[in-house]
């Protein structure tokens, strides 16, 4: 899916200006508070009058202010679900789903229906349902449109961590089996590098930095949102295995794995991801030996970056993944930590959260 961007806005403070061509099937919108990332959402559902250039979306033109081209918001196919997507109170949540149905389009409901798996709530009201369990019929209700793109702003941001557990798997699956694109703002590293094949970092209205998620998800992003405390996650996919003597084990690279919280519902050989926040990984220059940590991994420090007042990001390369330490500028420091070190990771198994 194609994605051409030229656009002006003015703004409060400053004119949101995106100039940017994205080709992914699922692009993270990151960037700080007020950088723009919901009026750019809203430039794209149509809601925002007053905006300039040209928008582009699978080869469709939706807008293109020089031939007078503004195609209304219902019919540009656009499925937003704004930060709190609120659904209609006095319907139930299978109505909710089936408000937004486009005609002739049943199958997409049904469709949106069972991938997030709502077949058992559909008679509930909206009240009686958890924070986790709207968000679905959010999703479900813009799907159910046939949207040529999804805009999802924070889909996950009200969630608390359990929850949010819950919900991106389902995240997950309407990327890649509804294969529905994804334009998904967010503050977290984690989610987005879970999620998005690209990425987009809007600083004061201005594109930051555009492209493969992998290469725009570094140095450019944690610099960018780092002044705002932002949590950083290391995530880990790879594949489960059981070996003798018990736990679980996450194998990661030829020469990385990481035990698991284990759990008798998953079983071996299944893809998983976790994540390990940066905070928890504990760094050390010499081999560990005598620590309650698991997990002891070998590793080199490719870089130093600043993270939040007083902290730095080293990162380390394990085996060819890279892992994000956080560690004060004092630390730095005192343990002589710089590029080239060779350095020793302790993670907790219980610091390995699941994301699928
Ligand atoms: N309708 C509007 N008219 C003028 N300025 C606006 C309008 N809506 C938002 N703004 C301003 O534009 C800037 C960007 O706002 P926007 O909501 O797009 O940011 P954001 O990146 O989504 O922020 P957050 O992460 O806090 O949701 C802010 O300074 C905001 O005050």
């Amino acid at each position: 899916m194609n994605l051409v961007l030229s656009v002006r806005l003015p703004l409060a403070r400053f004119t949101l200006e995106v100039e940017t061509r994205l080709a992914g099937a699922s692009v993270a919108v990151m960037g700080r508070s007020g950088s723009g990332k919901t009026s750019l959402l809203e430039v794209l559902a149509g809601l925002r009058r007053g905006a300039r250039g040209r928008v582009e979306v699978g080869g469709r033109v939706l807008l293109d202010s020089a031939s007078s081209v503004d195609v209304a918001p219902e019919a540009r196919r656009m499925g937003y679900v704004p930060q709190d997507a609120l659904l209609f109170p006095h319907l139930t949540a299978g109505q909710n789903v089936r408000f937004g149905e486009r005609k002739g389009r049943a199958s997409r409901a049904d469709e949106a229906i069972a991938l997030l798996e709502l077949a058992p709530l559909l008679h509930r009201y909206p009240a009686t349902l958890s924070g986790g369990e709207k968000q679905r019929v959010a999703l479900a209700r813009a799907l159910a449109t046939d949207p040529a793109l999804l805009l999802l702003d924070e889909p996950l941001a009200a969630l608390d961590v359990a929850l949010k557990e819950r919900v991106l798997p389902y995240l997950l699956r309407v990327r890649d089996e509804a294969k529905v694109p994804m334009l998904y703002v967010t503050h977290q590293l984690g989610e987005a590098r879970v999620l998005a094949h690209e990425a987009l970092l809007l600083d004061e209205g201005r594109v930051r930095a555009a492209g493969p998620a992998s290469e725009v998800l570094g140095t450019a992003a944690r610099g960018l949102l780092a002044s705002e405390g932002e949590g950083e996650e290391n995530i880990l996919e790879g594949t489960l295995e059981r070996p003798e003597g018990g736990g679980l084990r996450l194998r990661v690279a030829e020469g990385l794995t990481l035990w698991v919280p284990d759990a008798p519902e998953l079983s071996v050989g299944t893809r998983a991801a976790y994540a390990v926040p940066s905070e928890d990984v504990l760094l050390s220059m010499g081999p560990l030996s005598g620590v309650s940590a698991r997990n002891v991994l070998m590793g080199m420090v490719t870089k130093l970056e600043p993270a939040t007042s007083g902290e730095e990001a080293a990162v380390v390369d394990v085996a060819g993944v890279s892992w994000v330490v956080r560690l004060t500028a004092a630390s730095v420091r005192e343990l002589g930590v710089s590029p080239g070190t060779r350095v020793y990771l302790a993670v907790k198994t219980a610091a390995c959260r699941r994301l699928r």
